[in-house]
């Protein structure tokens, strides 16, 4: 198939793990023969300096004639001051493109079970998908799209006071939580919806509607559970979840929580999907969970896993080539059961390795897949 990808690396690591999805994704095309146009450009703080905007108008252009987006992080180690933020690049493309619903699988691989800092007892059967809202809340503040709704610092006579405004709106919830309910059909048939509905107006709204789309899906068993309360059992249960959605600020906070039940921030991809379709599914954008990483840019230490398994996803729902998708997923597992490791890893035993030779390594067990199938197909 021909396919357009959009690549964002941005700041810190961004761009050391996202050449190794780009060369994986090129690997990808080559063992199947597509053909997958790969334009790149500056988002985050580069942005800022050559288009005075952590996103052009221009690259946002160019996003929006992709199938997909892969996006590395943005940010640095210091907050810049009332100029321009790098983390305004992520907002800009999520209300851009209505990326509305961010899907996080937490699967520890079986290689990893002792990386965990959790006993391996606890970890066993765990295999969860969060579905976090992604496009409101209180990360939506400062936006001019949502008027009236401040988000600042600002003086109370002599002392200064800072506000920043939560709101929801039914559809906003709506549609989130019945992607939510149908994801959770094609898996174990169970939502956990998160919220803090004994303190929050917004949480009481959600719990509602969560109410009425569970009608819809008698065959989903489904329960509310405060976020205080989840962020508990993820740890002491984890295998109890299977679908997860929350709203933003909280599927932020317990999705880096989660990644620690997969060894590290490091190993978490994400999918963020709209709901325009493209020729093969939906377009979305595909990036690792964690940020820039600043503490470890430019010295090959990054884990590119997240990002490895974040082209998976993008060729699974935006492209739709599951089986490709699936053998990427595959080499990964290869190559961590082969005792492979970032040093984020590496405490699990086996092998340290760099960012590069980890990414080189997947692209070699998809090579060997390859070969190996070709030979069954040939018998
Ligand atoms: N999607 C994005 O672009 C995100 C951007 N950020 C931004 O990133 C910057 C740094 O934020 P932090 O709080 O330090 O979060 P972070 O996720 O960048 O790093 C947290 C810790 O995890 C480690 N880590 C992260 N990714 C890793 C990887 N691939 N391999 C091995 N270790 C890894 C880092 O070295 C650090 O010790 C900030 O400017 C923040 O705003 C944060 C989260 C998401
Ligand atoms: C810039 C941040 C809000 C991004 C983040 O932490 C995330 O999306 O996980
Ligand atoms: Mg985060």
């Amino acid at each position: 198939m021909n396919a357009l990808i959009m690549v964002l690396p941005g700041d810190g690591t961004g761009p050391e793990v996202t050449d190794q999805a780009v060369e994986v994704l090129e690997t990808v095309a080559e063992l199947y023969g597509h053909r997958f146009t790969i334009r790149t450009d500056l988002v985050g703080m580069d942005a800022i300096e050559a288009y005075g905007a952590a996103i052009a108008d221009d690259t946002l252009a160019d996003c929006a004639q992709a199938d997909a987006i892969l996006f590395g992080a943005v940010g640095g180690l210091t907050q810049v001051g009332d100029g321009p933020r790098p983390e305004q690049a992520l907002f800009r493309l999520r209300t851009e493109f209505e990326l509305f619903a961010n899907l996080r699988p937490v699967r520890p691989f079986g290689a990893l079970i002792d990386a965990s800092p959790l006993k391996p007892e606890y970890l066993k059967g765990t295999d969860l998908l969060f579905v976090r809202e992604l496009s409101a809340g209180l990360y939506y503040g400062h936006l001019e799209t949502v008027p009236g709704k401040p988000s600042e610092i600002r003086r109370r006579g002599n002392r200064m006071e800072a506000i920043d405004t939560l709101l929801y709106t039914e559809d906003q919830i709506e549609r989130v939580v019945r992607t939510a309910f149908e994801l959770a059909g094609t898996r174990r048939r169970n939502v956990t919806s998160v919220d803090k509905a004994n303190v929050l107006s917004s949480s009481v709204l959600w719990r509602r509607v969560v109410e009425r789309v569970a009608r819809e899906h008698p065959e989903v068993t489904w329960e509310h559970m405060l976020v205080d309360t989840c962020a508990m059992r993820l740890i002491r249960n984890p295998a109890e979840f299977d679908v997860v959605v929350t709203e933003n600020l909280f599927g932020d906070i317990l999705t880096d929580e989660a990644s620690m039940l997969a060894g590290s921030i490091g190993m978490l991809p994400s999918a963020s999907l709209g709901s325009r379709r493209t020729p093969g599914g939906v377009f979305g954008l595909y990036e690792p969970v964690h940020g820039s990483a600043p503490d470890i840019a430019r010295q090959d230490r990054a884990n590119p896993i997240g990002a490895i398994l974040s082209a998976a996803m993008l060729l699974r729902h935006s492209l739709g080539l599951h089986p490709e998708a699936a053998a990427v997923e595959a080499a990964v597992e290869a190559v961590l059961a082969d005792g492979f490791r970032t040093e984020d890893i590496a405490y699990a035993g086996g092998t340290a390795i760099g960012t590069a030779e980890l990414g080189s390594r997947v692209r070699e067990q998809l090579a060997i897949a390859d070969q190996q199938n070709q030979r069954w197909r040939q018998w």
